[in-house]
């Protein structure tokens, strides 16, 4: 199977609301998402991630700018003639056939011979283990098996990017764990190209060689999973992967490899990344890793919730005037404090983070 880079440049889209008004439903995005990569475009609801997969996928025109698979520009290319398939969240199968009539559908379209479509056809059913399903009807299998069956008429098309809208959004919390693994093993097996929708970050950060967060149309940042946690570039991003606390403050100090924040509660040490100058107005991000306590420490808190939560105990402190939320794990054996106790914080300086204030 080939696989095909997907470039982006300066690609905007613009509907007309209600009122006739235009909106940018996606801004001037520029995008590279490699040959057998698999990308996430990961955003809350309304900042235009279907809309983006859309006009990569051709359903949707673009308003300006320019998309290409490979070298290849592809705007004018119509849907069915662009080298991709998309899986939908709703399976999109047709009720009234087989699992095998369902998968073998598009390769008929093409006018394959039947001995080629065959091949093809037992090729995708034992990659994906569907043999057993082959004459079922798509109503006489679960959510998780109607969706491998979309999986496997995408596949079968043999396209050089595979395109996924929310295809999990459907199945049970268990099912759609079992099912990323499954998609992403796939995915790597046939080394293609995959651009995946979804606002679920669990399932961005398992799946992704690269997640490009989205927020009102533009792109905040591109990076890979541990990049988007650990070094958000916007307080956009580090509020919506994961949980974090935020502190303003200043730089006073700039060393090779540290940076010194001064917040209104502390003094923190951080390791340096970006650039930064004395005096820059700051948010440290603390992420609920960051933080453990002990006895002793100079940073005195005050417990205000601790919550055991089996391999984790959740607390929320007062730290000088400033409510926080971190975890910290359980082994048993572990001193647990509890609401009221005063208690010394310890900040790992790799695990905090700066950025810059907008
Ligand atoms: N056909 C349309 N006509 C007018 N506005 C549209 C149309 N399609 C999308 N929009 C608007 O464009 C913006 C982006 O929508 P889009 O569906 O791409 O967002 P999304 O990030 O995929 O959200 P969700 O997760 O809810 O699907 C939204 O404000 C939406 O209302």
């Amino acid at each position: 199977m080939s696989s095909k880079s997907v470039t982006l440049k300066k690609v905007t889209k613009t509907f007309e609301d209600d009122h006739g008004k235009q909106v940018h439903a996606v801004e001037d995005i520029d995008l590279v998402i490699k040959e057998g990569e698999f990308a996430t475009l990961l955003g809350p609801s309304g900042c235009g991630k279907t809309t983006t997969l859309r006009m990569i996928a051709g359903f949707e025109d673009i308003s300006n700018g320019d998309i290409y698979f490979g070298n290849e520009n592809v705007n004018k290319i119509s849907p069915n003639k662009r080298d991709c398939t998309m899986v939908f969240q709703s399976y999109a199968l047709f009720p009234h056939m087989t699992v095998y009539e369902n998968v073998v559908y598009g390769l008929k379209i093409k006018k394959m011979s039947k001995e080629d479509m065959d091949k093809k056809v037992d090729a995708i059913f034992d990659i994906m283990n569907l043999n057993m399903h082959k004459e079922r009807m798509p109503n006489q299998l679960s959510g998780g098996q109607q969706q491998r069956v979309a999986l496997a008429r995408a596949l079968v098309m043999e396209p050089s990017v595979l395109l996924f809208d929310e295809p999990l959004s459907n199945l049970d919390a268990k099912l759609r764990l079992t099912m990323r693994d499954e998609i992403r093993r796939l995915q790597q097996r046939v080394g293609i190209t995959a651009i995946y929708v979804t606002h679920d970050q669990s399932e961005a950060m398992s799946m992704s060689d690269k997640v490009i967060v989205m927020n009102k149309g533009k792109i905040e940042q591109i990076g890979t999973p541990q990049e988007i946690y650990q070094r958000p570039s916007t307080k956009f991003v580090a509020d919506f992967i994961g949980t974090a606390n935020f502190f303003e403050g200043e730089i006073i100090e700039v060393t090779l490899d540290e940076l010194v924040v001064q917040t209104s509660q502390a003094t923190f040490t951080v390791a340096s990344y970006g650039s930064f100058k004395k005096g820059d107005s700051v948010i440290l991000v603390v992420r609920p890793e960051a933080v453990s306590l002990n006895e002793e420490g100079t940073y005195k808190a005050k417990v205000t919730k601790s919550v055991f939560m089996g391999q984790l105990q959740e607390y929320e402190v007062n730290f000088k005037g400033q409510d926080f939320q971190f975890n910290v794990y359980n082994p048993m054996g572990e001193k647990v404090y509890q609401e009221g106790d005063t208690v010394g914080l310890v900040f790992n300086k790799n695990s905090l983070h700066v950025i810059k204030k907008s």
